[in-house]
């Protein structure tokens, strides 16, 4: 009687091993992302070049929302995905520019 609640609950927790997998892959795929755009910014900052950079970011956008049609993801959550990392990036952009500026360089 049981037995059927019992593979479900098994099927469950093998789902979340998974799952939890997964997002400790794409904690580091963030971090890594992060340890990348944080050497633009510095790059960006020593250069004077501007914080965003809005084509690239259409270019990015319509890169990844072709991919997440073949993926059979959302186009739409891919697009808000990006932006919203791109977002924290270039305040990050701006931060770092910010110091150097302060810092008279
Ligand atoms: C990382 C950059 O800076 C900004 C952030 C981007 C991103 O997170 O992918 C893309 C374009 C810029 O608005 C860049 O110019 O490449």
């Amino acid at each position: 009687m049981s037995t059927g609640m019992d593979e479900a609950r098994a099927k469950l927790l093998e789902y979340r091993a998974s799952i939890d997998n997964l997002d400790a892959a794409l904690i580091h795929i963030l971090a890594e992302r992060f340890r990348c755009t944080k050497a633009v910014g510095a790059l960006k900052a020593a250069n004077k070049m501007p914080a965003a950079d809005p084509q690239r970011e259409q270019q990015q956008i319509a890169r990844l929302r072709r991919l997440a049609d073949e993926a059979h993801l959302d186009p739409d959550f891919a697009e808000k995905i990006l932006t919203f990392i791109a977002r924290e990036v270039i305040r990050h952009h701006e931060a770092i520019a910010e110091e150097r500026a302060s810092a008279g360089n």
